[in-house]
Protein backbone atom coordinates (compact mmCIF):
# COMPACT_ATOMS: atom_id res chain seq x y z
CA UNK A 1 0.00 0.00 0.00
CA UNK A 2 2.74 2.40 1.01
CA UNK A 3 4.71 1.56 -2.13
CA UNK A 4 1.60 2.12 -4.25
CA UNK A 5 1.06 5.49 -2.53
CA UNK A 6 4.65 6.64 -3.05
CA UNK A 7 4.49 5.66 -6.76
CA UNK A 8 1.18 7.54 -7.04
CA UNK A 9 2.69 10.54 -5.25
CA UNK A 10 5.75 10.61 -7.51
CA UNK A 11 3.54 10.38 -10.58
CA UNK A 12 1.31 13.10 -9.25
CA UNK A 13 3.81 15.62 -7.96
CA UNK A 14 6.55 17.20 -10.06
CA UNK A 15 10.04 17.58 -8.62
CA UNK A 16 9.66 21.14 -7.27
CA UNK A 17 6.30 20.28 -5.72
CA UNK A 18 8.01 17.75 -3.43
CA UNK A 19 9.94 20.55 -1.71
CA UNK A 20 6.80 21.65 0.15
CA UNK A 21 8.58 21.76 3.51
CA UNK A 22 10.30 24.92 2.16
CA UNK A 23 8.91 28.04 3.93
CA UNK A 24 5.68 29.28 2.42
CA UNK A 25 5.61 32.74 0.82
CA UNK A 26 3.30 34.47 3.31
CA UNK A 27 2.56 37.18 0.73
CA UNK A 28 1.02 34.59 -1.62
CA UNK A 29 -1.22 32.57 0.68
CA UNK A 30 -4.44 31.59 -1.15
CA UNK A 31 -7.22 33.90 0.06
CA UNK A 32 -9.98 31.28 -0.18
CA UNK A 33 -9.32 27.55 0.29
CA UNK A 34 -12.11 24.99 -0.24
CA UNK A 35 -11.82 21.42 1.04
CA UNK A 36 -13.83 18.30 0.17
CA UNK A 37 -13.25 16.41 3.45
CA UNK A 38 -13.45 12.87 2.05
CA UNK A 39 -12.35 9.47 3.34
CA UNK A 40 -13.95 9.36 6.79
CA UNK A 41 -15.89 6.14 6.15
CA UNK A 42 -12.82 4.42 4.71
CA UNK A 43 -10.72 5.61 7.66
CA UNK A 44 -13.17 3.84 9.97
CA UNK A 45 -13.50 0.64 7.93
CA UNK A 46 -9.67 0.38 7.67
CA UNK A 47 -9.79 0.09 11.47
CA UNK A 48 -12.81 -2.21 11.66
CA UNK A 49 -14.87 0.67 13.11
CA UNK A 50 -18.37 1.85 12.14
CA UNK A 51 -18.53 4.71 9.60
CA UNK A 52 -19.75 7.16 12.21
CA UNK A 53 -16.42 6.70 14.05
CA UNK A 54 -14.76 8.11 10.93
CA UNK A 55 -17.12 11.07 10.83
CA UNK A 56 -16.43 11.75 14.51
CA UNK A 57 -12.68 11.62 13.89
CA UNK A 58 -13.16 13.81 10.85
CA UNK A 59 -14.94 16.38 12.96
CA UNK A 60 -12.03 16.48 15.42
CA UNK A 61 -9.74 17.11 12.45
CA UNK A 62 -11.66 20.20 11.36
CA UNK A 63 -10.10 22.13 14.21
CA UNK A 64 -6.57 21.27 13.20
CA UNK A 65 -7.05 22.71 9.72
CA UNK A 66 -9.10 25.71 10.92
CA UNK A 67 -6.21 26.59 13.20
CA UNK A 68 -3.63 26.07 10.44
CA UNK A 69 -5.61 28.25 8.02
CA UNK A 70 -6.09 30.98 10.62
CA UNK A 71 -2.38 30.95 11.47
CA UNK A 72 -1.50 31.44 7.79
CA UNK A 73 -4.11 34.24 7.55
CA UNK A 74 -6.18 32.46 4.92
CA UNK A 75 -9.22 34.76 4.51
CA UNK A 76 -11.88 32.09 3.90
CA UNK A 77 -12.04 28.33 4.38
CA UNK A 78 -15.00 26.49 2.85
CA UNK A 79 -15.51 22.93 4.14
CA UNK A 80 -17.85 20.55 2.31
CA UNK A 81 -19.62 18.98 5.29
CA UNK A 82 -22.92 17.64 3.91
CA UNK A 83 -24.00 17.40 0.29
CA UNK A 84 -27.57 17.21 -1.01
CA UNK A 85 -26.66 13.66 -2.09
CA UNK A 86 -25.81 12.68 1.53
CA UNK A 87 -29.55 12.38 2.30
CA UNK A 88 -29.43 9.04 0.45
CA UNK A 89 -27.21 7.47 3.11
CA UNK A 90 -28.71 5.20 5.81
CA UNK A 91 -30.91 7.19 8.23
CA UNK A 92 -28.71 6.44 11.24
CA UNK A 93 -25.66 7.85 9.43
CA UNK A 94 -27.55 10.96 8.27
CA UNK A 95 -28.84 11.55 11.80
CA UNK A 96 -25.34 11.24 13.19
CA UNK A 97 -23.88 13.56 10.54
CA UNK A 98 -26.54 16.17 11.29
CA UNK A 99 -25.67 16.00 14.97
CA UNK A 100 -22.05 17.00 14.27
CA UNK A 101 -22.56 20.77 13.90
CA UNK A 102 -23.93 21.05 17.43
CA UNK A 103 -21.31 18.65 18.78
CA UNK A 104 -18.54 20.64 17.12
CA UNK A 105 -19.92 24.06 18.10
CA UNK A 106 -20.67 22.98 21.67
CA UNK A 107 -16.98 22.34 22.22
CA UNK A 108 -15.38 24.79 19.77
CA UNK A 109 -17.55 27.92 19.54
CA UNK A 110 -15.87 29.67 22.51
CA UNK A 111 -12.46 29.10 20.90
CA UNK A 112 -13.69 30.23 17.48
CA UNK A 113 -15.01 33.43 19.06
CA UNK A 114 -11.70 33.98 20.87
CA UNK A 115 -9.75 33.38 17.65
CA UNK A 116 -11.88 35.96 15.80
CA UNK A 117 -13.28 33.33 13.39
CA UNK A 118 -16.56 34.10 11.61
CA UNK A 119 -18.81 31.06 11.05
CA UNK A 120 -21.01 30.99 7.95
CA UNK A 121 -23.17 28.36 6.30
CA UNK A 122 -23.64 27.75 2.55
CA UNK A 123 -26.57 25.51 1.57
CA UNK A 124 -30.29 24.99 2.01
CA UNK A 125 -30.65 25.40 5.77
CA UNK A 126 -34.46 25.05 5.87
CA UNK A 127 -34.36 21.28 5.20
CA UNK A 128 -32.04 20.61 8.15
CA UNK A 129 -33.36 19.42 11.54
CA UNK A 130 -34.29 22.21 13.96
CA UNK A 131 -31.50 21.21 16.39
CA UNK A 132 -28.92 21.63 13.60
CA UNK A 133 -30.35 24.97 12.46
CA UNK A 134 -30.41 26.24 16.05
CA UNK A 135 -26.74 25.35 16.59
CA UNK A 136 -25.49 26.92 13.37
CA UNK A 137 -27.68 30.03 13.77
CA UNK A 138 -26.22 30.60 17.24
CA UNK A 139 -22.67 30.29 15.87
CA UNK A 140 -23.41 32.63 12.96
CA UNK A 141 -24.96 35.18 15.32
CA UNK A 142 -22.17 35.02 17.92
CA UNK A 143 -19.38 35.33 15.36
CA UNK A 144 -20.92 37.71 12.82
CA UNK A 145 -18.78 40.67 13.97
CA UNK A 146 -15.51 38.70 13.92
CA UNK A 147 -13.05 39.86 11.30
CA UNK A 148 -10.64 36.92 11.07
CA UNK A 149 -10.94 33.69 9.11
CA UNK A 150 -14.36 33.14 7.51
CA UNK A 151 -15.18 29.49 8.28
CA UNK A 152 -17.83 28.61 5.72
CA UNK A 153 -19.50 25.20 6.10
CA UNK A 154 -21.20 23.86 2.98
CA UNK A 155 -24.19 22.21 4.61
CA UNK A 156 -26.94 20.52 2.59
CA UNK A 157 -25.22 22.08 -0.40
CA UNK A 158 -25.31 21.04 -4.06
CA UNK A 159 -23.84 23.15 -6.86
CA UNK A 160 -26.38 22.27 -9.54
CA UNK A 161 -29.26 23.10 -7.14
CA UNK A 162 -27.47 26.36 -6.28
CA UNK A 163 -27.14 27.29 -9.97
CA UNK A 164 -30.76 26.33 -10.74
CA UNK A 165 -31.97 28.50 -7.83
CA UNK A 166 -29.82 31.41 -9.06
CA UNK A 167 -31.28 31.11 -12.58
CA UNK A 168 -34.80 30.99 -11.09
CA UNK A 169 -34.20 34.16 -9.04
CA UNK A 170 -32.77 35.93 -12.10
CA UNK A 171 -35.74 34.80 -14.26
CA UNK A 172 -38.19 36.19 -11.67
CA UNK A 173 -36.29 39.52 -11.72
CA UNK A 174 -36.51 39.64 -15.51
CA UNK A 175 -40.25 38.87 -15.31
CA UNK A 176 -40.78 41.64 -12.75
CA UNK A 177 -38.71 44.11 -14.79
CA UNK A 178 -36.01 44.38 -12.11
CA UNK A 179 -33.54 42.95 -14.64
CA UNK A 180 -33.37 42.90 -18.46
CA UNK A 181 -32.37 39.62 -20.16
CA UNK A 182 -29.55 41.40 -22.01
CA UNK A 183 -28.08 42.49 -18.66
CA UNK A 184 -27.51 38.89 -17.51
CA UNK A 185 -23.77 38.19 -17.40
CA UNK A 186 -21.25 36.23 -15.28
CA UNK A 187 -21.32 38.86 -12.52
CA UNK A 188 -25.12 38.75 -12.27
CA UNK A 189 -25.07 34.95 -12.01
CA UNK A 190 -22.25 35.00 -9.45
CA UNK A 191 -24.18 37.56 -7.38
CA UNK A 192 -27.12 35.12 -7.13
CA UNK A 193 -25.08 32.15 -5.89
CA UNK A 194 -24.99 31.12 -2.22
CA UNK A 195 -21.27 31.96 -2.16
CA UNK A 196 -21.87 35.51 -3.44
CA UNK A 197 -20.28 37.14 -0.39
CA UNK A 198 -17.03 35.21 -0.89
CA UNK A 199 -14.38 35.40 -3.59
CA UNK A 200 -14.07 32.22 -5.67
CA UNK A 201 -11.76 29.62 -4.12
CA UNK A 202 -8.10 29.97 -5.14
CA UNK A 203 -7.33 26.42 -4.09
CA UNK A 204 -9.49 23.28 -3.88
CA UNK A 205 -8.21 20.38 -1.80
CA UNK A 206 -9.85 16.95 -1.94
CA UNK A 207 -8.72 14.14 0.36
CA UNK A 208 -9.01 10.34 0.02
CA UNK A 209 -7.72 10.03 -3.55
CA UNK A 210 -11.05 10.59 -5.28
CA UNK A 211 -10.52 12.86 -8.31
CA UNK A 212 -14.00 14.33 -8.72
CA UNK A 213 -15.82 17.56 -7.81
CA UNK A 214 -18.97 15.78 -6.55
CA UNK A 215 -21.33 18.66 -7.34
CA UNK A 216 -19.24 21.11 -5.29
CA UNK A 217 -18.91 24.81 -6.28
CA UNK A 218 -18.89 23.93 -10.01
CA UNK A 219 -19.23 27.59 -11.09
CA UNK A 220 -16.89 29.02 -8.49
CA UNK A 221 -14.00 26.60 -9.12
CA UNK A 222 -13.61 27.60 -12.81
CA UNK A 223 -10.13 29.08 -12.26
CA UNK A 224 -9.13 27.39 -9.00
CA UNK A 225 -6.01 25.26 -8.51
CA UNK A 226 -6.92 21.68 -7.57
CA UNK A 227 -4.84 19.58 -5.19
CA UNK A 228 -5.83 15.94 -4.70
CA UNK A 229 -4.27 13.73 -2.05
CA UNK A 230 -4.78 10.04 -1.17
CA UNK A 231 -4.60 11.00 2.52
CA UNK A 232 -7.93 10.30 4.25
CA UNK A 233 -9.53 13.36 5.89
CA UNK A 234 -9.05 12.21 9.50
CA UNK A 235 -5.31 11.84 8.77
CA UNK A 236 -5.03 15.16 6.90
CA UNK A 237 -2.86 17.46 9.00
CA UNK A 238 -1.19 20.88 8.95
CA UNK A 239 1.78 19.46 7.02
CA UNK A 240 -0.50 18.23 4.23
CA UNK A 241 -2.30 21.61 4.27
CA UNK A 242 1.04 23.43 3.91
CA UNK A 243 2.07 21.02 1.13
CA UNK A 244 -1.11 21.91 -0.78
CA UNK A 245 -0.39 25.62 -0.38
CA UNK A 246 3.28 25.16 -1.37
CA UNK A 247 2.11 23.38 -4.54
CA UNK A 248 -0.38 26.19 -5.18
CA UNK A 249 2.46 28.72 -4.85
CA UNK A 250 4.65 26.75 -7.26
CA UNK A 251 2.04 26.73 -9.99
CA UNK A 252 1.57 29.89 -12.10
CA UNK A 253 -2.12 30.72 -12.50
CA UNK A 254 -3.05 31.94 -15.97
CA UNK A 255 -6.90 32.37 -15.84
CA UNK A 256 -6.93 31.03 -19.39
CA UNK A 257 -4.08 33.35 -20.55
CA UNK A 258 -0.52 32.34 -21.60
C1 LIG B 1 -23.65 18.41 8.87
C2 LIG B 1 -22.60 17.46 8.53
C3 LIG B 1 -21.26 17.71 9.14
C4 LIG B 1 -20.31 16.70 9.05
C5 LIG B 1 -19.09 16.90 9.60
N1 LIG B 1 -18.14 15.90 9.47
C6 LIG B 1 -18.41 14.70 8.71
C7 LIG B 1 -18.04 14.77 7.29
C8 LIG B 1 -16.82 15.43 6.91
C9 LIG B 1 -15.66 15.44 7.85
C10 LIG B 1 -15.81 16.44 8.96
C11 LIG B 1 -16.78 15.97 9.99
N2 LIG B 1 -18.83 18.08 10.25
N3 LIG B 1 -17.71 18.55 10.86
C12 LIG B 1 -17.97 19.79 11.30
C13 LIG B 1 -19.26 20.15 10.96
C14 LIG B 1 -19.92 21.44 11.20
C15 LIG B 1 -20.90 21.90 10.32
C16 LIG B 1 -21.47 23.14 10.51
C17 LIG B 1 -21.06 23.91 11.59
F1 LIG B 1 -21.60 25.14 11.78
C18 LIG B 1 -20.09 23.46 12.46
C19 LIG B 1 -19.51 22.23 12.27
C20 LIG B 1 -19.81 19.06 10.28
N4 LIG B 1 -21.02 18.89 9.76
Amino acid sequence: MLEKFSKWKQAFHTEEEKQYDRNLDLSRIPKHVAIIMDGNGRWASNRGLPRIAGHREGMKNVNKIVRAANALQVEALTLYAFSTENWMRPKAEVDFLLSLPERYLKSELPTLIKENVQVRIMGTKEELPVHTIRAVDEAIEKTKHNTGLILNFALNYGSRFEMAEAMKQIAFKVESGELRAEDINEDVIGAHLMSCQLKDPDLLIRTSGEIRLSNFMLWQLAYSEFWFTPVLWPDFNENHFREAIATYQNRGRRYGGL
